[in-house]
This record gives C-alpha cells, sequence and structure tokens, in this order.
C-alpha cells in the first residue's frame, strides 16, 4: 500500500508503524486523515513523535475518524474535559498492566484510541501493543476451527475472591470502575469492519466462555491468549513525551509496562466509539447487562 501525504515506517514486523511529516495540531486535510486511517488498519498501532497536541488538540485529531465517547463508562474524566481519560499514575493506582483490549466490557467497545506521553519516567513505563489478527493467523487449523465457534462473555466485574490482598487504593479504584456493572456477549472471533480480517478478540474483560465450565474455559483462553503475546504479534514502544500512539481496539490488545516504580507517569487517552462486534457467521455481538448508550452520547438506540 502506498501513501502520498505521510511517511509510514513499519516498526516490528508485524505491528505497529511510525507516522512522520504530521503536525497533529493543524487541520488536517481529508487525504491525510484517510491516509492516517489507511495505516491505523493495515499496522494495528501507529505512533508520532514530537507533536505539541494539548488535550483540545487531541480532541480534535481524534473526532475525525469518528464520534468521540465519554472518556470511560465508569471513570472520571479530566475536569473540563469530558471525553479525555487522565492516566496519572501517580494519583491514579490501577496500572494497565494486564494484556486486554480496552472497554470489551460494552456490547459496541471503541474502535481506538489516541494516547498522549504527558509525563514520562527516564527509563520503563513502555506499552505493549499485540495484534490479534496474526495471532489467529497463526493458531493451528484445528484450534482455529474452534476458536471460531466460541463466544465469551465480558465483564467490568471483578471476581473478589481472587482479589483478597489488594491494597486499599486499588479497592477504591475497583469500587469505581465497577460501579455500574457491565456484561456483554460477544464472538471469540470477529470481523474487522473495514479490513474484512479475521481476529481473536478476547483480552483481560473476558470473563467465561459460553457453555464451558470455569476451569474449561480459563485453560482455552490462556491457550489463545498465548498466540496474541507471543513476541512475535507485539510492539514496545518506548516513550517519549509529546508522542501520540493511535492504537486500532479492533485488532490488538495492550499492556502497560508497570517496572518505573513509584516514578511519575501520566498519559491521557481520547477515546473513539465504535461498532458492535460481528462474528464469522453474521451474528452480532449482545449486551447482557448495561449498553454503550451512556458511554456514546449520541447513540441512536438500534
Ligand atoms: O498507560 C498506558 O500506556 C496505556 C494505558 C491503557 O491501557 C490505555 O490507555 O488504554
Ligand atoms: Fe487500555
Amino acid at each position: 500500500m502506498s501513501y502520498q501525504n505521510i511517511e509510514v515506517k513499519p516498526i516490528a514486523g508485524r505491528i505497529g508503524a511510525k507516522i512522520k511529516g504530521v503536525n497533529l495540531a493543524e487541520n488536517l486535510s481529508d487525504e491525510i486523515i484517510s491516509e492516517i486511517r489507511k495505516a491505523l488498519v493495515q499496522y494495528k498501532v501507529i505512533f508520532f513523535r514530537n507533536q505539541e497536541l494539548d488535550a483540545d488538540g487531541q480532541v480534535n485529531f481524534a473526532r475525525r475518524f469518528g464520534e468521540i465517547t465519554t472518556a470511560h463508562p465508569t471513570v472520571p474524566s479530566l475536569p473540563g474535559h469530558p471525553e479525555v481519560l487522565d492516566l496519572d499514575y501517580s494519583r491514579t493506582v490501577a496500572r494497565a498492566n494486564n494484556w486486554h483490549t480496552d472497554v470489551t466490557f460494552v456490547d459496541r467497545p471503541p474502535l481506538g484510541s489516541v494516547l498522549r506521553a504527558l509525563v514520562i519516567p527516564p527509563a520503563g513505563g513502555d506499552t505493549i501493543w499485540a495484534n490479534s489478527v496474526t495471532a489467529y493467523q497463526d493458531l493451528p487449523e484445528h484450534l482455529r476451527n474452534l476458536a471460531d465457534k466460541l463466544w465469551a462473555v465480558h465483564s467490568n466485574a471483578y471476581d473478589y475472591a481472587t482479589a483478597f490482598d489488594i491494597p486499599e487504593e486499588v479497592k477504591s479504584y475497583r469500587d469505581v470502575f465497577t460501579s455500574t456493572v457491565y456484561e456483554t456477549l460477544h464472538p471469540v472471533v470477529r470481523i474487522h469492519p473495514e479490513s474484512g480480517e479475521k481476529g481473536l478478540f478476547i483480552g483481560g474483560f473476558v470473563r467465561q466462555i459460553r457453555g464451558l465450565s470455569p476451569t474449561e474455559s480459563a485453560d482455552i483462553l490462556r491457550l489463545l491468549q498465548s498466540y496474541i503475546t507471543r513476541p512475535e504479534n507485539t510492539v514496545r514502544w518506548r516513550w517519549q513525551v509529546g508522542d501520540v500512539a493511535f492504537w486500532d481496539n479492533r485488532a490488538t490488545q495492550h499492556y502497560a509496562v508497570a517496572d518505573y516504580g513509584d516514578q511519575p507517569r501520566r498519559v491521557q487517552r481520547v477515546t473513539i466509539a465504535g461498532d458492535l462486534p460481528l462474528s464469522i457467521d453474521g451474528k452480532y455481538s449482545q449486551a447482557i447487562k448495561g449498553d454503550s448508550s451512556a458511554y456514546i452520547p449520541n447513540l441512536v438506540a438500534a
């Protein structure tokens, strides 16, 4: 695929590209936006260095790709910026150091997010993204055939039985995170609405595979997840202040590496609304508890 208006430099072999020659604070032409979108779908996470965006500029850029969601279904936003999720890890105690796809507990999980680096520790605090399409392609045929038929329940509710040992601050953050409980049934393999590619759609909010016992479900998920986190399917980003990352949440998982102790780290996220995931046999995800209407303000109930 060729690009006329932007420079696209792949980073890892299967995921991730650096985009050069774009100032995200400018009012970009439709041609540039459509090439950025093409690069996003092709490379699944794209990176821009040395940007001088503020929160409003970040929202304006993200808005070119679709409707902006409220910052999070349950977590409060940056004061004065209802669309910005402020991840100030010196204040927010819950670190995203688990493999996940964002907000899959609602029926319309995000298309993607734009993340801007404000404070980065001198060493550590990288973020890793994984390609869930190449992970699916890596599965042996028999496992692929199995995955194709599975559906999973995703939820933001924690299993407190496994969390008796966590600090008080983390507990109170979790109470906010789960202040409204969502539950959704998604296909384990979804068709990407733009590329048509098939990819595994699981991650940290999956609670159980439909029709399997909790232990059977955990074993199958561990097996499928191991293909996602293979180093071949990942890219690791060493942040600099001023970097902007933009990922396709329909075809990736990510993990924020928590290896920087109590040094400050602050990033801010703006999220673009996504569609209802589609299974390979033509069925859509189904909300079980709660739906996306509070999260996607202009959503017209279907
Ligand atoms: O802190 C990060 O690098 C990423 C955190 C995260 O999971 C997110 O912004 O969705
Ligand atoms: Fe995330």
